[in-house]
């Protein structure tokens, strides 16, 4: 009696969180660049969601080790292995979700867009086989610069036939976890309570968190405290990269940031109501063809591109400072997609 209870309980719990054994949908994702820094936590924290029930995991090189290790943990999702060229087809085949962390990581001294030589191509490559393996997949782009890749994509998408908007996501779900983690530090509120939303894209000063609407909202902070709070969260990805000193770029953060932001894809495929997520997408927000901002997902994927809201004087010239740079980065992904 003791233990149905319980069990039912804890049946209902994981309802009210969008998770059920019962109701939910086989749901396939794909790993791509999966034996990679990012890839492998992300691989292993994806094995450990209840959502998923087939894991694809894909790489140039290392997968099979990688594949045989996550598959021993004892959680629904029946992990694949896939490698190289011969094998991506396969790897997408049914895909619900398509993670992308493929690609080379920066080095100190370097910015994102100077990996845009390498990870264009690749990103190309990579959303080539997609439109023609699992057109239907949302696309959850991680790797850099992600203010080009995206459009890359959304271009080789076009071309192919395929692109729906509402199904490709630059990830930068970073950048709001450590808004999260900086703000609630600073101003000395419960971190698992802290919102803040993040928008414009994920570069240097085109990532313009909205402390003005953080919650819970405190009164503790100076306008110094404010800008100082934007300018970490703007330069996180570099924080980490000088710490790791020449061993690459985030990876566990991200991993956690890119396993959040896969589940709030499933909830949405799967009917939970409200997910919100922030994500750089097609958006008519600003002038720019593409923006971060709150997104609603659904059974489709983007829902509904939220507005900006009420921004401070600050946000209002940092959104404006960052537009010159956002729109060459889209422009020069949409003309490598075009030139090669
Ligand atoms: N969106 C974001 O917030 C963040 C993005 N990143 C980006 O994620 C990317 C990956 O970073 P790490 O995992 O640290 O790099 P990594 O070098 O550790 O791993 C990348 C993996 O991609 C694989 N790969 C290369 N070409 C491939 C291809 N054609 N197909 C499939 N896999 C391929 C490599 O074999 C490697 O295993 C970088 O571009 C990095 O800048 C990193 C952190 C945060
Ligand atoms: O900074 C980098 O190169 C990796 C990244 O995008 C991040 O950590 O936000």
């Amino acid at each position: 009696m003791r233990s149905s209870l319980l069990k039912s309980t804890s049946e209902l719990l994981r309802r009210s969180r969008g998770y059920s054994s019962t109701a939910n949908p086989e749901r396939k994702v794909a790993i791509l660049g999966a034996a990679g820094g990012i890839g492998q936590p992300l691989a292993l924290l994806m094995k450990l969601n209840p959502l998923v029930s087939s894991l694809s995991l894909y790489d140039i090189a290392g997968t099979v080790g990688v594949a045989a290790d996550v598959s021993h943990i004892n959680s629904p999702a029946l992990v694949k292995g896939f490698m190289g060229d011969d094998q991506l087809g396969e790897a997408l085949e049914g895909s619900d979700v398509v993670i992308i962390p493929a690609g080379v990581p920066r080095k100190p001294g370097m910015t994102r867009d100077d990996l845009f030589n390498i990870n264009a191509g690749i990103v190309k490559a990579l959303s080539t086989a997609i439109a023609k393996h699992c057109p239907n997949a949302l696309v959850n782009m991680i790797s850099n610069p992600v203010n080009s890749t995206v459009p890359i994509a959304a271009e080789v998408f076009k071309k192919a036939g395929t692109y729906d908007e509402k199904k490709l996501f630059g990830v930068t779900t970073l950048d709001v976890v450590r808004a999260k983690t900086f703000y609630a530090g600073k101003a000395g509120v419960p971190v698992t309570e802290v919102n803040v939303p993040v928008v414009g894209g994920h570069a240097g000063i085109t990532i313009l968190p909205l402390f003005s609407q953080a919650t819970p909202a405190s009164n503790s902070l100076s306008q110094e405290d404010i800008v100082a709070l934007t300018k970490r969260t703007q330069d996180g990805g570099t924080e980490v990269v000088e710490a790791k000193a020449g061993k690459g770029s985030a990876t566990l953060s991200m991993a956690y940031a890119g396993a959040v932001f896969a589940d709030a894809c499933l909830k949405g495929l799967n009917g939970v109501p409200d997910i919100v997520e922030c994500s750089f997408v097609q958006s008519t927000v600003t002038e720019l063809p593409f923006f971060a901002s709150k997104v609603r997902l659904g059974k489709n994927g983007v829902e509904e591109v939220l507005g900006l809201g009420e921004l401070s004087d600050f946000e209002k010239k940092g959104l404006e400072n960052l537009k010159g740079e956002l729109k060459a980065s889209i422009e020069k992904g949409i003309k490598f997609a075009h030139g090669n």
